[in-house]
């Protein structure tokens, strides 16, 4: 009998020996990754975790939704690790800070500033939230093939979306002392955008010897508008879902 992980409803004769996962945040864009590979299957659905299973030319890969934030990301990478995962690619959207970068444009994340809790429980804050070499590569050469607009570097990765994002259209206005300024900062220190899982992904990464790297879709530009619109949205998510499993088919074969 095997043993079923607490969170994800997933054992290990599920998985069928996959070692690399495919980790989006929002659980409905799983299905979508898994459709782009052959012989999609549904594996469970438990609270923000949605898995699938799909092959890369015969070779087994998991879909897992991590949901929002550092706490939940921490959970699914640490049961699917359980599970003889060793390498994570996180394909998120996100909100670009500098003026060169284009909604539309991709983002390739080399490291993340630590603007999260949950990556405080894997190491202290003097330790890196960097990203894996080989992922990186495979991201950037997929996103180039592609023909995307690649920019690669730092990533502000946030607990929250308001406050820790220094947004203002909240419902009373107000930003804690701690981030107020916090967006030109970044900007001023050649920080691309914002999300909120890769801090806490890289670091637990990182801190355990397993391989990870993130890809996101620019939806808003910060220093533009803070609404995206829908039809851009959908393209950019799914320009960032086409670069991800095209990432994962070259670390698969180790081609890049
Ligand atoms: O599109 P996903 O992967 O969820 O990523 C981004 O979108 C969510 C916020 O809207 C956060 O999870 C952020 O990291
Ligand atoms: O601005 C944004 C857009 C998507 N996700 C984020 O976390 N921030």
């Amino acid at each position: 009998m095997q043993n079923t992980v607490f969170h994800l409803g997933l054992n290990r004769s599920m998985l069928e020996g996959a070692t690399l996962a495919i980790v989006p945040g929002d659980p409905e864009r799983v299905s979508r990754i898994a459709g782009l590979m052959s012989g999609a299957k549904k594996l469970a659905s438990h609270r923000e975790f949605t898995s699938y299973l799909a092959y890369l030319d015969d070779r087994p890969v998991v879909v897992c939704s991590t949901g929002i934030g550092g706490p939940s990301t921490s959970i699914a990478i640490e049961e699917l690790a359980q599970l003889g995962v060793n390498t994570f690619l996180r394909i998120g959207t996100t909100g670009a800070i500098q003026p060169n970068v284009d909604v539309g444009d991709v983002i390739v994340t080399q490291g993340s500033v630590r603007l999260d809790g949950a990556s405080s429980h894997f190491a202290p804050m003097e330790f890196p939230a960097v990203a894996n070499f080989d992922c990186v590569t495979a991201l950037v050469n997929a996103s180039r093939e592609m023909g995307s607009k690649t920019h690669i570097g730092i990533t502000a990765s946030s607990d929250t979306f308001y406050p820790g994002q220094e947004r203002y259209d909240t419902a009373n206005g107000h930003v804690a002392a701690r981030f107020v300024g916090s967006l030109k900062e970044w900007q001023a220190l050649g920080v691309l955008n914002y999300e909120m899982e890769s801090a806490t992904l890289f670091t637990m990464c990182a801190a355990n010897g397993w391989r990870a790297g993130c890809v996101a879709g620019v939806i808003v530009n910060r220093t533009q508008q803070e609404i995206p619109n829908e039809e851009l949205m959908k393209q950019t998510e799914s320009d960032a879902v086409a670069i991800v499993v095209a990432a994962a088919r070259n670390l698969l074969s180790e081609s890049f």
